[in-house]
């Protein structure tokens, strides 16, 4: 469903990704871990084919990045900070412009809606104006789009990030009910307690390298800590605090 080989990316001479390898399979929540600047964003951009890597390679739902990136955008759904919404739209109104985008009917369209309504609990948001809404309130509306084309693999970048309590509930939950066979979600976050509850496996990145893959229990054992964050401390100790350059 993923897989990435020896992917490097370097700003001018600073090194932002370097060397990173590994794979992720369908029916898998997988994590991507790191604390701010790790590389994470830059990684999932070029996953997302709207950057281009310096080396190695990528594919996504088996497609390649610089081959093939019409067939992987088709396929994937992805969220992150920077998204905004056209204030003066309803969040039905998004998701159906969204929904035409992808060629979905009018009645495929109806029925996702009320399934994603369901799932992410979007309620009055459907008939809110996006330009009153919460954050919240956005960023729900701001997931329901980016899979309103029930995409096989969905990235997901900081996507709790200013949310209260509630909405990052209900995405944790939207996160864990996702997961299905032929189904990948990628999840990038720099809070640990979010991997801990939703990630089957976790690669965790370090100024701009992979320093370690697994389970939550298999980082665990190796390291022999209780935590993950007790296990990255352990892990990063003796490592470069950031992306060198070159
Ligand atoms: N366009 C750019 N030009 C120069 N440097 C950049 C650019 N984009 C990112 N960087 C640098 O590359 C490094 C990795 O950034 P990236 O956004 O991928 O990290 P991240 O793990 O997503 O962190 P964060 O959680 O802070 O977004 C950082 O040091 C960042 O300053």
């Amino acid at each position: 469903m993923l897989s990435v080989q020896q992917v490097g990316k370097t700003y001018g001479t600073f090194h932002a990704l370097r060397d990173v390898t590994f794979s992720a399979q369908g029916g898998e929540v997988f994590g991507l871990l790191g604390p701010n600047g790790a590389g994470k964003t830059t990684l999932l951009r070029i996953l997302a084919t709207l950057l281009r890597p310096d080396s190695g390679q990528a594919q996504v739902a088996g497609f390649d990045i610089t081959r093939d990136p019409e067939a992987i955008r088709a396929r994937i759904g992805i969220v992150n900070g920077g998204m905004g919404l056209p204030a003066r739209l309803t969040g039905r109104e998004v998701l159906q412009s969204f929904a035409r985008l992808y060629g979905l009917t009018r009645a495929q369209t109806d029925a996702r809606i009320t399934e994603l309504d369901d799932r992410l609990e979007l309620g009055r948001t459907l008939d809110t104006r996006a330009g009153e809404y919460s954050t919240g309130m956005k960023q729900k509306v701001v997931i329901a789009r980016a899979v309103i084309h029930d995409p096989p693999v969905l990235i997901l970048d900081e996507a709790a990030s200013g949310l209260d309590i509630f909405a990052r509930r209900t995405l944790l939950d939207f996160v864990q009910a996702s997961r299905a066979p032929g189904r990948l979600t990628v999840y990038s976050t720099h809070v640990m307690s979010e991997v801990e509850e939703v990630c089957d496996r976790v690669a965790i990145l370090h100024g701009g390298a992979l320093i370690t893959l697994g389970t939550l229990n298999g980082i665990l054992d190796a390291t022999g800590e209780r935590t993950l964050e007790r296990a990255f401390f352990a892990l990063v100790r003796g490592q470069p605090t950031g992306g060198a350059h070159v």
